[in-house]
Formats: structure tokens, sequence, C-alpha cells
């Protein structure tokens, strides 16, 4: 169905191919998975079939790409649109109506398919990917996972023979992302779709996939192969497959369910054995720093270590008048494309970028506490927080964990006052986030957001570096050597537009960790980062955590809360509906244990780390 001629690929500006020797074929009906490092050219190569490399993204295409027999630089994305739907990684990119409704019917108008027919895909789509209740809202006021299933569900009703997909997952909670691969799946199997994805949180997919594609590092040439025998070789694997490794089981497990019928003697190994909890410089252990008790009418959250051994221990290709690329990208064929960005929060990007201009104050002190009471807001007709009472003391990490459009990004502004409660009090050391001058804020708290693009206004990642170590008054090279530290080979004078998902959040993390507020949000920080990238940050936040910071993390990946969480709130609907220490609360969930953890229930282990050392 795809074939790949000795495809390259190469940027203006840059002197080699990012991708190179791409030769393969990926028949009809198979689902793939493309994986590989961050920066390493997956999007590059997914964008070759779905034509917006080169014409959206500029630079040369050598060889030749064909879908269905197409040739994918002959064709525009608009005359692969009734061939190939694609969700780029950033799900607003994609939008270009205004309402959910809309936005699934809007590919399949474009075909000129019957009335009848669309109506009864709307329908099914709105079922398969639970937006029924959604259906009327406008896309602008939805969250961040609930706009990924809208782009998901535009590209699936038009029914293309292929499907290219990047990160589709990434900004959903496990429940729905497990939803999603299933009806991939279903549509592999019943009709011979063909679906060429690629994904970093390989714990949620590997089990998926018919094959897999490893781009191993920059213009390497692509491995092709059974997900098995690519998970022998990968540098990016699951930690079912590290604990595979580890524990040399042979052939290595895929999922959860084959690694937890050989784990009988690797239970046993552990058995007189306890976990530790997990602690700063990556190590594991007592944490370096005891959290105060809190002040607020709360109970205290500070990190606490199970007493082990304890039992609980671009888019779619649509007409490019009506669509951007990621970031305003140019269409050399057809002039400037103006992006299309509903603004899912008036002001959010303006008001991020006064937050971190305001920044003529003395560095930060170390700690502060925050405390909400009977906290309420209400955004439109919907309560999207209700009677939250919480306290985040310093010292401590806490994972704000819980359904796509449970109240996690709402909770995150309106720690830094760019929410207003609507009833209720929230307090950052003792000041009112809303009512507080930007310049002032900053010195208590940062914010990296759900969509890393809405902090960057420089035209190349050293500006933006220079322009963050100067907000901070930290010395320069702090905010350029923090980049290098969490993901190697950012080019220092590329756009922040064209850098790859991985490296712009990195980017991101850089300038608001620059600033060391003393509390830390950030909003879903793994999009985009592999394995190795989220090692290095669950350091830096382990040390910062040490060094008295408190840090929420509104996340879905498991995985990151288990390594580095020492306290996880789940929300539901608004509410708080548990809240205690990571190991109490994400073992007893099917949805939020670690993978680790499902194989070796009921001991108390969560990390591949906690096992390892255990062994050593
Ligand atoms: N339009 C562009 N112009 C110049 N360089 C680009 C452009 N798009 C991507 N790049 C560069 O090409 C490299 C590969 O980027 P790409 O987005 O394909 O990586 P990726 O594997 O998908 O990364 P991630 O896992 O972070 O999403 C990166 O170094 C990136 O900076
Ligand atoms: N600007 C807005 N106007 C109206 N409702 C909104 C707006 N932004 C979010 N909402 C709604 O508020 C609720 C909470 O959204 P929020 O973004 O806080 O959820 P979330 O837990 O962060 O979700 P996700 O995991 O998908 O990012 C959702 O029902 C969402 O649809």
């Amino acid at each position: 169905m795809i074939h790949f001629e000795e495809v390259s690929v190469t940027y203006e500006g840059h002197t080699t191919p990012t991708i190179q020797h791409v030769q393969l074929t990926i028949p009809e009906g198979e689902l793939v998975l493309l994986i590989g490092p961050s920066g390493v050219g997956k999007s590059t190569l997914l964008g070759t079939v779905s034509g917006l490399v080169p014409h959206f993204t500029g630079g040369t295409l050598r060889g030749r790409v064909t879908v269905d027999g197409r040739d994918t630089r002959t064709h525009k994305p608009r005359e692969l649109a009734d061939l190939v739907g694609t969700v780029g990684q950033d799900p607003l990119a994609h939008f270009v109506t205004d309402t959910v409704e809309d936005e699934l019917a809007y590919g399949m108008e474009s075909l000129g398919l019957a009335p009848h027919v669309m109506r009864r895909r709307v329908e099914e789509t709105l079922d398969l990917l639970g937006l029924a209740d959604l259906r009327d809202r406008p896309i602008a006021t939805l969250s961040g996972g609930q706009q990924q299933r809208v782009a998901i569900g535009s590209v699936l009703t038009p029914h293309p023979k292929v499907l290219v997909l990047d990160e589709p997952t990434s900004a959903l909670d496990p429940a729905a992302a497990e939803e999603v691969l299933s009806v991939l799946q279903r549509l592999v199997h019943d009709l011979g779709t063909t679906v060429l994805m690629a994904e970093h949180r390989l714990e949620r997919v590997i089990q998926y996939a018919d094959r897999a594609l490893l781009l191993p590092s920059p213009s390497a040439a692509p491995i092709l192969g059974t997900p098995t025998e690519i998970m022998a070789i990968s540098p990016v694997h699951p930690p079912v497959v590290t604990l595979g490794r580890l524990a040399g089981w042979n052939p290595l497990p895929l999922s959860v369910r084959d690694a937890r019928r050989r784990a009988h003697d690797l239970r046993s190994h552990l058995a007189a054995k306890a976990p530790q909890p997990p602690t700063a410089n990556g190590a594991h252990g007592e944490p370096r720093t005891a959290a105060p008790a809190a002040t607020g009418g709360t109970p205290t959250h500070a990190p606490q270590p199970p007493t082990a051994p304890s039992p609980h221990g671009e888019t779619r290709t649509c007409p490019p008048t009506r669509t951007g690329g990621a970031g305003g990208n140019t269409d050399p064929a057809e002039g400037r494309v103006p992006t299309h960005r509903p603004a899912r929060e008036t002001g959010l990007r303006a008001a991020l970028a006064r937050l971190r201009r305001g920044t003529t104050a003395p560095p930060p002190a170390a700690t502060a506490t925050a405390t909400l009471k009977e906290l309420g807001v209400r955004r439109a007709r919907i309560d999207a927080l209700r009677h939250i009472t919480l306290t985040l003391t310093p010292g401590e990490t806490t994972a704000l964990m819980g359904r796509n459009g449970a109240g996690k990004s709402t909770l995150l502004n309106t720690l830094v006052g760019m929410i207003e409660p609507t009833t209720g009090t929230v307090t950052v050391n003792g000041r009112t986030p809303h009512r507080t001058p930007p310049r002032e804020l900053i010195r208590e708290v940062g914010l990296v957001p759900q969509e890393p693009r809405d902090l960057l206004y420089a035209d190349t990642v050293a500006a933006e570096c220079a322009a963050a170590d100067a907000d901070a008054e930290a010395p320069p090279g702090t905010c350029r050597d923090l980049v290098t530290a969490l993901l190697p080979g950012v080019p220092d004078d590329t756009h922040p537009r064209d850098l790859s998902e991985g490296q712009r959040l990195a980017l991101a993390l850089a300038i608001v960790l620059t600033g060391r507020p003393p509390l830390l949000l950030l909003d879903e920080p793994t999009r985009g980062l592999d394995y190795a990238a989220k090692a290095r940050l669950a350091d830096v936040l382990r040390d910062l955590a040490a060094e008295g910071h408190a840090i929420v993390l509104a996340t879905h990946d498991v995985e990151l809360a288990a390594e580095i969480a020492h306290r996880v709130v789940i929300l539901a609907d608004g509410e708080v509906v548990a809240d205690g220490p990571t190991a109490d609360v994400v073992v007893s969930s099917p949805s939020f244990a670690p993978q680790v953890s499902k194989i070796l229930a009921p001991d108390p282990w969560l990390t591949v780390t906690q096992v390892r050392e255990a062994l050593a």
C-alpha cells in the first residue's frame, strides 16, 4: 500500500538529510508502529506519506513515496485527502470547523458523501470515541484530550484506506487510549485499513502493532521487523521490555500478560526485598528533604515512603486555505498559509508571555505552599472544578491524574492566575494568583503549558534561551545547558516552530526550569519525549523537589507518575476522588497502575528502577 523508494529528506539550511535510505513497503491492512528517539525524524517520515513533507514543511524530498500508486511529491495533501487521513501532533492545527459535529462531518462533505451516510458515520464515531456528550461543543472549549479525540474521529469518518497518526494517544487518558487503539485495530482487521503510527508511549501500543519500524538514530536507515525483533534491538523500549531484558527473558514480553506468565522466578528473587520510594538523583531511598507540615485544613501529603513491604506500597489533509501547518508553516507552492488556531484559552499565550517577560524581580525564594479551599471553577456552562480542597507543600511532587476533561489543566491555570475561581479560594505563598501582578507571581509559580508553543515567542532556540536567562537573572547559558541536558542535539539557530515535538517541549521545560519557581506546574510534560529524555526530566524534577520546590504534574503518563510522584491526586468530573501516596493510589487502579506494578502484583513494586536496585 505504501512504497518508499530510496527516500531522503533534507530540510532547508541542513547539510545532512534528516531521513535517508528509506526503502521499504508497508502492505495493505497492517498496523505499523514507527518508533525512535525524540527528534530522529519520525514526523518527517510520516509527512512524506501524507504529503506534508515537502509541500508544507519545505525541504527537499528525494526518491519516491507512493500511496496506493499515488506519488506524494506530485500530489498535494489535498489531492490525497480521499486516500490518506492524517492526524498530526498538534490537534489545534488540525481543525477546520468550530464544533465537534461539524468537524466530524467536514472531511466527508469535502469528498461529497451522501447526507445519510455522513449522518450515520458521525453518530458511529461519536459513540466509538466517547464524544456523544460533546457533540455540540465549540472545539475551542474542549480539553486537550477531548480535542485529540475529535481530531482522530474526524479522519476516521471518511474511511480512508490509509491512516497516518503522529502520537495519537499523547493527550489521552489511559482508558481513552485503549479505546482508540482498539478502534484502530478493528479498522485494520475488519476493513483492511493500513495504519502508520508514531508513538513514544510504547507500553500503550506495542501489543497492537503487526510490525514495528525503527528509526534508530538521525539519518540511519530504518529497520522493519516484528515488534519482538525490533524490541530486542531498539534503543527505546517500554518498561515491560526493560524488565524482560533485566530478567533475561527470551523471547521478550510485549504485554503485561506475557510478562506475568514469566515472572514467577523474579517474584521469588524479590520476595525478601522491599521497594524504595523515589527521591533525588534518580536513586531510591529516603527523601533528602522532609516536607514541612501542611498549613491548610487538609491532610499533609509530604513525601512519605510506604512502609515496605506493604500491599500498596498538520494536520488532516484539507484545503490549505483553512489549515495551518504547526506554527504557520509555509506551502512553497501556494504561498503563506494562515494558521488556524482556535484560542482555547482567551489570551493564554499572551498571559504566559507576560508572565515570562514580567520577571525583572530578584530570584525567587526556594519554597512555596499553595492552598486551595473549596475551589470551584465554572467555564461557560461547565463545572470544571468543584469543592477542591488541597495543600501543596514544598519538597513534594504531586501527580494530578484523571480522565480527559476531569479538570487538571483548569486547576493548574487557576494556580497561575489565568483563571479566576468561581467559588472558594486559591493562595500561593499567601498571594491570590489572579490578583497578583505577573512580575510578582512569577517569583512564586511557573507553568509549562500543555501546548509548549504557547510559551515560545522568539525566532530561534538561542534567542529563547537568552531571553529566559535574562528573565530569570540566571547566568548566561543556564537555559541552553538545561535544554541539552534534557535532550541533546537541539539546534541553536532553528525556529521553535520547526523543532520536533520533543525538542519544543524540552525548550519550554528548560525556559520554565531556568526560573526555578518555588511552585512548578507541568501540564502533560512528556509529549514527544523518548524514554531517555523522560528519565533526565525525572532526575531534574527529583533534584528540584529535594531542594524544596513543590511540583505538580498533570499527566496521563502512569510510568512517569510512578517514577517521581510522592503523591497522586485523581480528579473525576472536577472533584478529587483519590488523594494519597503514589503506591496506595495507583496500585489499586487498573487504569493508573504502571506496567511493573501490574506484572508483579500483589507485591508492591512500581518501577524497573526499584527492581534493578533490589537485584543489584
Ligand atoms: N520544517 C523544518 N525545518 C527545519 N528542520 C526541521 C523541520 N521539521 C523538522 N525539522 C528537524 O528535523 C529533525 C526531525 O524532526 P521530526 O519532527 O521529524 O522528529 P521526530 O522523530 O518526529 O521527533 P519527536 O519524537 O520529538 O516528535 C529535528 O531535528 C527537527 O528540528
Ligand atoms: N475555555 C473553556 N470553556 C468552557 N469549557 C472549558 C474550557 N476549557 C475547558 N473546558 C471544559 O472544562 C472541563 C475541564 O477541562 P480541562 O482542560 O481542565 O481538563 P483536563 O483534565 O486537563 O483534560 P485533558 O486530560 O484532556 O487535558 C472539560 O469538560 C472541558 O471541556
